[in-house]
């Protein structure tokens, strides 16, 4: 794993040069050693006696061109490090035997722009799997040259890249204190790196230059911007995330960020809802997200159609224009009365729900207190048994209402279980109607919560050996066919519900035990637990009884989102099997999320 944000800068001469360099806030110094092009700079006697006295904070990088496994692990341990760049052509099946005997060690593959004809995304697929970075650098045709060299390569393939790459990448060739802003804006790196270009006349690293190199690059890497495209979905605004996180820099730990709408011309509600729950887990951690608004006034609209403003209030405390960029915030209010304005002129059955699009955003404070959670309960699932919204229903569902099953149930299983479990402390529910999804025509219902993800809760609860299942509604069994998604790997299995959950040993076993039947049984923790007589439903089968009228009754599908788990969920036709449930595992490439995600997406006609 590596440090953030990584900075590193190579070629110290002598012991003075890398305390200069330590001082002025490098995490990562690299030492060129054993090259087959260039001098070397410093003996290895003396790199490995300043690597002994580096701070437990600055890591020492071998860099090299050597390719034998054994000597490179022979070295770096003489040396006493445990980071190494390989810069020279080195098979992957060498960097994966040097994985395999060493798994502690963190390797960093060049990747040296022009010195070969490769196929990029064939090389990163190649090598991923055994490195835990790339490292972009230059070649010099004139002097043969591919390292500290000076020069900067074409950017636009370190940016396709980081694009590709499902590891960090870092940029070196030719920066240096002036260039390293605009480089880490447009190629997205996660560390950046320097050589030549920290140095004066002499060859010599300048304190002035590297302290200057040192500033610009966190400065960048303090502001970074995601651009969200024009026509913005759920997924799109994963990507961003997934991006963002793909890099060292989180966003958890990114001071500032900004997320750039301006060129969306749609955007759909559940993707409003993820910026909320990025907006707001980031609010928490005291870091700040600021806006830049579409530049269509449709768009913009939108947003006050969608309660976004307000949601976010709701969320925070703090007003929406709070996170407006300095030049946006004459589009909304200083306070969100605007947007009551605006509901005011539009009203009229709000259009009759926006021609046919069935648009809304309700965000809910929920607290420990039993009858506020009823009240929120109440509210949202009785708002979708209203008559413009029942009448929406009745002529756009495929499966015409039925008296048990209506969505305002599905609803109210969803809330259910989001206010039982996860000591959030709000609660969004979302709808719209999106007829770009897989072809189909669908009304999706988005439920988030920024509570204990449920697998998570569960796993405490098992630990706690608490009492998980319910005995009465586990008597409920059935089969679900799995489907697991893992890297490029793709691997089915069986599981029936009657099996002893304190025997599943996977996450996703875990993950999938959270909607079996009878389980939530006291899953509570320690927070507020409202009894299931005052529910009215019987206990742990909230979930299930979701799947049923979600998957079975609307022929739909549900999909959770939990830590860096994501399961779909669909009616199984064939084999015994009630429902498929297809997993992906985002395994290293996300962070795990804090809270919950529900989405259900029932067919439309038409
Ligand atoms: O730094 C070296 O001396 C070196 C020599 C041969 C191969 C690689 C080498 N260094 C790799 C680096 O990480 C350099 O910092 C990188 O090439 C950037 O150098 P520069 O363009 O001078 O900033």
């Amino acid at each position: 794993m590596l440090s953030e944000p990584f900075i590193q800068v190579a070629g110290v001469i002598d012991r003075k040069e890398a305390e200069m360099l330590v001082e002025c806030g490098v995490n990562y110094i690299g030492f060129p050693l054993r090259l087959n092009v260039h001098k070397e700079d410093i003996s290895e006697d003396c790199a490995s006696k300043i690597i002994s006295s580096l701070p437990r904070h600055v890591k020492a990088i071998l860099i090299t061109y050597l390719d034998d496994p054994a000597e490179i692990i022979k070295f770096a341990e003489s040396l006493g490090v445990d980071h190494i760049q390989l810069h020279g052509n080195i098979e992957s099946f060498k960097v994966k035997i040097i994985k395999e005997l060493r798994p502690n060690f963190v390797i960093i593959k060049s990747i040296v722009i022009g010195e070969q004809d490769i196929d990029l995304k064939n090389y990163v697929n190649d090598y991923c799997k055994y490195v835990d970075a790339f490292i972009t650098d230059t070649y010099d045709p004139k002097s043969g040259a591919s390292g500290a060299t000076g020069k900067t390569h074409d950017w636009e393939i370190s940016k396709a890249i980081v694009n590709i790459s499902p590891v960090p990448v870092i940029l070196a060739g030719g920066i240096n204190d002036k260039n390293v802003q605009e480089a880490i804006n447009y190629v997205g790196p996660s560390g950046v790196d320097s050589h030549t270009g920290v140095e004066n006349s002499e060859g010599r690293k300048d304190r002035d230059l590297v302290k200057m190199f040192v500033n610009n690059a966190i400065k960048s890497y303090e502001r970074r911007c995601i651009k969200a495209s024009n026509s913005t979905t759920i997924s799109d605004i994963e990507h961003l995330y997934l991006d963002a996180y793909k890099g060292i820099n989180r966003l958890e730990t990114l001071k500032y960020l900004t997320v750039d709408l301006s060129e969306t011309i749609y955007i759909e509600v559940t993707a409003l809802i993820r910026l909320l729950w990025i907006i707001c887990s980031r609010n928490n951690m005291g870091l700040d997200t600021k806006l830049i608004l579409p530049k269509l006034k449709k768009v913009r609209d939108f947003l006050r159609l969608w309660k976004f403003p307000q949601a976010l209030y709701d969320c925070t405390g703090r007003h929406f224009t709070y996170f407006c960029c300095e030049e946006d915030k004459k589009y909304f209010g200083e306070n969100n009365s605007d947007s009551d304005y605006y509901y005011k002129s539009l009203s009229k059955e709000i259009n009759h729900l926006i021609n046919n699009r069935f648009f809304s955003i309700n965000t809910y404070n929920v607290s420990d207190s039993h009858n506020a959670n009823m009240s929120v309960l109440h509210k949202e699932s009785e708002r979708w048994k209203g008559d413009l919204i029942s009448r929406f229903l009745g002529e756009k569902l495929k499966e015409k209402n039925s008296s048990d099953y209506v969505p305002a149930r599905i609803v109210y299983e969803a809330m259910t279980n989001a206010l039982r479990h996860p000591c959030a402390s709000y609660i969004a529910a979302a709808s719209h109607c999106d007829d770009r999804y897989k072809g189909g025509s669908f009304l999706t219902i988005n439920f988030l919560d920024d509570g204990l993800a449920m697998n998570e809760t569960l796993k405490a609860a098992i630990v706690a050996n608490k009492e998980i299942r319910d005995s009465i509604s586990a008597d409920t069994h059935f089969r679900i066919k799995l489907k697991i998604k893992s890297n490029d790997d793709i691997t089915y299995r069986y599981i029936d519900t009657d099996v002893d959950i304190n025997t599943l040993d996977t996450e996703y076993l875990l993950f999938i035990a959270c909607l079996f039947p009878g389980v939530s049984r006291d899953l509570s923790r320690s927070c507020y637990y409202m009894p299931d007589e005052q529910m009215g439903t019987t206990p742990g089968m909230g979930l299930v009884a979701l799947l049923n009228c979600a998957c079975e009754v609307f022929g739909g599908s549900v999909s959770f989102r939990m830590g860096h788990l994501f399961a779909n969920v669909t009616k199984h036709n064939g084999d015994d099997a009630r429902y498929l449930i297809s997993i992906t595992d985002y395994g290293k490439l996300v962070p795990k999320l804090n809270g919950n995600m529900v989405t259900v997406r029932l067919p439309l006609e038409g």
